[in-house]
């Protein structure tokens, strides 16, 4: 694990979107501060009810700061937009419908396409925005574990972990359905100014005692986040956390 990893360990669900909240709005005013825009990649599963307690209070309504928000997905399933599998779907019936000015600031699939297609779209709208560099750097990406230790759309044992090239990958065949998604591969994850995972519910206890304390080499754990000067945060509530016994944990940013 590397040096800069923090691990906090929240009370509550509740506490642990206050976390959130703290992090992302430090983040983003250091962001825009230092390069005028806050790039942010949210996962889906969970993660969309804790962002729409976390977010909007970050500014006031109207705020021209939204705007410096852009906002992507660390992977997306391929699914239309009304699908209840879809997280932009869970995004826009959620967080945008609290706070209307990021829903331009997303940058979304195309539905219609396959994920092969997807996938090729999405690194050049990254291309767009982060220029053609060797990776993305992103400000922040967050993103949540499944009980398996996958992350992302990168699963246990799945080739795309061997991914060293591509931005964006494809996969049709996801153990957890639907199958077909994109998603953000582990370079680009690791390139990231700051990634923080985020993760609540004593059915991820062991997962997360598996990466942080037996260093099992599942997706999670491969995240590591060095090459920027790149910090890493595990944010737990206390069930996630309660398989811990010999690791220095925090219990604030
Ligand atoms: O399928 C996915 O699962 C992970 C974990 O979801 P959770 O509901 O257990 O928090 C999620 O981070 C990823 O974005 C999603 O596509």
């Amino acid at each position: 694990m590397t040096d800069s990893l923090k691990i906090i360990v929240y009370k509550s669900g509740s506490d642990l979107e206050n976390g959130m909240h703290e992090l992302l709005k430090r983040l983003a005013k250091e962001a825009i501060a230092a390069r005028g825009k806050f790039t942010l990649g949210v996962s889906g599963g969970s993660m969309a009810k804790q962002l729409t307690a976390a977010v909007p209070d970050i500014y006031p309504k109207g705020q021209e700061e939204w705007k410096k928000w852009h906002v992507f997905f660390c992977d997306e399933r391929i699914v239309a937009f009304d699908d209840k599998e879809s997280t932009y779907g869970d995004y826009k019936k959620n967080l945008i419908a609290k706070v209307p000015e990021l829903e331009s600031q997303f940058v979304v699939i195309d539905p219609s396409k396959d994920a092969e297609n997807n996938a090729l779209h999405y690194h050049n709208q990254l291309v767009q925005r982060f220029g053609n560099a060797m990776f993305p750097i992103f400000d922040l990406l967050l993103t949540g574990m499944g009980p398996d230790g996958h992350t992302c759309s990168l699963f246990p044992g799945h080739p795309l972990l061997e991914e060293r090239r591509k931005w964006v990958a494809a996969i049709t065949d996801s153990p957890k359905p639907p199958p077909s998604r994109i998603t953000l591969t582990l370079p680009v994850l690791n390139h990231a100014r700051n990634v923080a995972f985020i993760v609540a519910g004593s059915n991820k206890a062991e997962a997360v005692k598996k990466v942080l304390e037996d260093q099992e080499k599942l997706p999670s754990g491969m995240v590591q986040p060095q090459s920027n000067g790149g910090k890493l945060y595990w944010m737990l509530d206390s069930e996630a956390a309660s398989g811990l016994k010999n690791t220095r944990t925090h219990t604030e940013l």
